[in-house]
């Protein structure tokens, strides 16, 4: 069957989000097997998780003890790297700061927000450079000590998944292995570090830790923190909210806005929401994974059929993404 053709077969309604083990990858046989069940994830659910993603628990470890003890240092010295006074979307968000889902009043939720730079930092970084309006240097808090370190280390790392992912992607859309190599050499890559605050109050459904979305770039790769309930991913078929539990050792991988476009929704980006109702806080890092900033974004001849006609005008990827996400922070939290 043609990917059209499968995807006018399924419906969108799952219980529960797959788990594909990326680790046996050695063998052509086993990659097109891997392929399968990821291409089976991204045309049902939208949302898998991945085991044997290899990146070190040393690394989350550090990241994750870094961003705790940021997210605790008090608000106006967070402030002073507040995003809105800092090119490109870099820098610190408080909560009620951003409002994706405009039907709502805020996202109760504190972000960080990097992009790529090496460990070593570079005279001439051409990476950054080639970023287009996704570029401008990252800029760092004072403390806590490391901070840089750790959210790089666990940032690089990430990377490195998501290049694997996109090979994945590739062969489970019937590409060449190598399709999106040439696309994603300069790759955008932005990454949060999130803290929740635990939400205790009234249950105004308007205001929850992140307001129901889909994401923008092709992919998002979530680590969360480990046994605290919070995300959840939208059955689309029953309206039903599927929690999306931390699984320990995995790591969650979504497909987002651009990818669903380039697939003609063959590939589905799935609406998801996080609330945080456990009592304590609450962390995760999302890695939003997508191509160099002036690949075309439109359907691909192999997800085009005459039953499925392009369903999107082409768009140059970093200028989608621009757009998105100056719309997702104008629409300011109007919390009374
Ligand atoms: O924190 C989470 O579990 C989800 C975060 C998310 O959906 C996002 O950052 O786009
Ligand atoms: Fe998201």
């Amino acid at each position: 069957m043609s990917l059209p053709q499968t995807a006018a077969s399924v419906s969108g309604a799952f219980d529960s989000i797959p788990v594909v083990d990326i680790g046996c990858v050695s063998t052509p046989e086993e990659r097109a097997a891997l392929a399968q069940q990821i291409r089976d994830a991204c045309m049902n659910v939208g949302f898998f998780y991945i085991s044997n993603h290899g990146i070190p628990q040393e690394t989350i470890d550090e990241v994750f003890s870094a961003m705790k003890a940021y997210f605790s240092l008090p608000l106006e010295t967070k402030m002073k790297l507040y995003h809105k006074e800092v090119a490109n979307f870099k820098g610190y968000a408080p909560v009620l700061d951003s409002n994706i889902d405009p039907a709502n009043r805020g996202d109760l939720h504190e972000s960080f927000e990097i992009g790529w730079e090496e460990l070593l930092a570079k005279e001439n970084d051409e990476k950054r450079v080639n970023d287009g309006a996704m570029s401008g240097a990252n800029i760092w808090p004072l403390e806590p000590a490391g901070f840089r370190e750790a959210c790089l280390g666990y940032y690089h790392a990430a990377v490195g998944v998501g290049k694997v992912l996109f090979r994945l992607f590739a062969l489970a859309l019937d590409l060449p292995e190598t399709y999106f190599d040439d696309k994603t050499r300069d790759s955008a890559a932005n990454m949060q570090v999130l803290h929740y605050p635990p939400q205790t109050g009234s249950d105004d459904d308007r205001i929850v830790g992140f307001g129901a979305h889909t994401d923008f770039q092709c992919f998002t790769i979530l680590w969360q923190e480990p046994g605290i309930q919070a995300l959840q991913v939208l059955n689309s078929e029953s309206r039903q909210w599927i929690n999306a539990p931390p699984i320990p050792g995995t790591l969650v991988v979504n497909i987002a806005d651009q990818l669903a476009r380039w697939t003609n929704d063959v590939f589905r980006s799935t609406v998801h929401r996080a609330i945080n109702r456990s009592g304590v806080r609450r962390h995760s890092i999302p890695l939003f994974f997508g191509t160099d900033y002036h690949v075309q974004i439109e359907p691909m001849p192999s997800c085009v059929s005459l039953e499925r006609p392009p369903k999107y005008e082409p768009i140059a990827a970093g200028d989608y993404v621009q757009k998105r996400l100056e719309e997702k922070y104008h629409q300011n939290a109007t919390f009374s």
